[in-house]
């Protein structure tokens, strides 16, 4: 593999879906997105414009009618149904979702959580996969105090450290999360977002973010692509997209931000 081959390569990718009536929508066209390791990429783009979509294709979900997804050099775009198994079994791109609620079970605690998934790896023995998960609840910030609560006895922000931590379980390179702190408070959401940093810093973490949220994206992204109708309209360091912006779009979009963004982006390096 390249040195300088990054850890999630989309190249061209487009993605149809036919409609109950037969017709076909072109959901992605096009799409190119790089994301190297120890960097946040941002994916912006308003409800519609195709970023879950985007999500799934990189993580084998649905099948692309166009390009290509590589991950670490290896084409993963359209592996058969075994080494798509497989892949997700070694879990090396991990998903975090919006609502951790969806993804947790509501009946195990935070350390449980984390052990199951160690347990169906087969990894360790229950004394090795416990101090596993006391490490990685640590790793994400999580209170020891918390680790036998089940979700509901969780805040929003401490359930969605649980996911993080248990998403880490695998050891992945790339950890994509889908709207990971819109159904946070603004604490919470600096806090998760400040978490996603220090992955990237600590573990070398690849990470791609998909949300409309353009403040949360100032905050941690290092790039940013804008996704409008299934096409990246812009992409580059967030800075220089964020203060200026090439397309009409990301102008729409930055017309309709809050001013905290302003602020934000002020204090970014150039
Ligand atoms: N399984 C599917 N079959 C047909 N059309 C779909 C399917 N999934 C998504 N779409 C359509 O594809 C387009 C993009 O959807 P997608 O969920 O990727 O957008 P999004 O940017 O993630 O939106 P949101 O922020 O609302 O989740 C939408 O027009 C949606 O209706």
């Amino acid at each position: 593999m390249p040195a300088d081959e990054p850890v999630l390569r989309v190249d061209d990718l487009g993605v149809t879906y036919r409609a109950p009536d037969g017709t076909r929508h072109r959901v992605l066209d096009g799409v190119h997105l790089s994301v190297p390791a120890a960097t946040v990429t941002g994916v912006i783009g308003e409800t519609g414009s195709g970023k879950t979509t985007l999500a799934r294709a990189v993580l084998g979900l649905v099948t692309p009618t166009a390009g290509s997804v590589h991950l670490d050099g290896r084409d993963i775009t359209r592996l058969g149904h075994r080494a798509r198994r497989a892949l997700r079994r070694q879990g090396t791109i991990q998903y975090v979702f919006q609502d951790p609620l969806r993804s947790l079970d509501p009946d195990l605690t935070a350390a449980e959580s984390i052990t199951e998934g160690l347990a169906v790896r087969r990894e360790g023995d229950a004394a090795g996969r416990a101090a596993r998960a006391a490490e990685l609840l640590d790793l994400v910030g999580l209170d020891p105090a918390l680790a036998d609560r089940t979700p509901g006895r969780l805040s929003g922000g401490q359930r969605q450290r649980v996911a993080i931590a248990r998403a880490l379980a695998t050891r992945p390179r790339l950890l994509v999360c889908d709207e990971p702190v819109s159904a946070l408070d603004a604490s919470g959401r600096a806090q998760i977002l400040a978490l996603l940093g220090r992955l990237r810093d600590e573990l070398g973490l690849a990470v791609t973010v998909i949300s409309h949220d353009l403040p949360s994206m100032a905050e941690v992204a290092d790039r940013v692509a804008v996704l409008h109708e299934g096409r990246i309209v812009e992409e580059g360091p967030t800075r220089q997209v964020l203060t200026h912006a090439a397309h009409p779009y990301t102008e729409l979009l930055l017309d309709a931000a809050p001013r905290t963004l302003k602020a934000r982006l002020a204090r970014l390096p150039a």
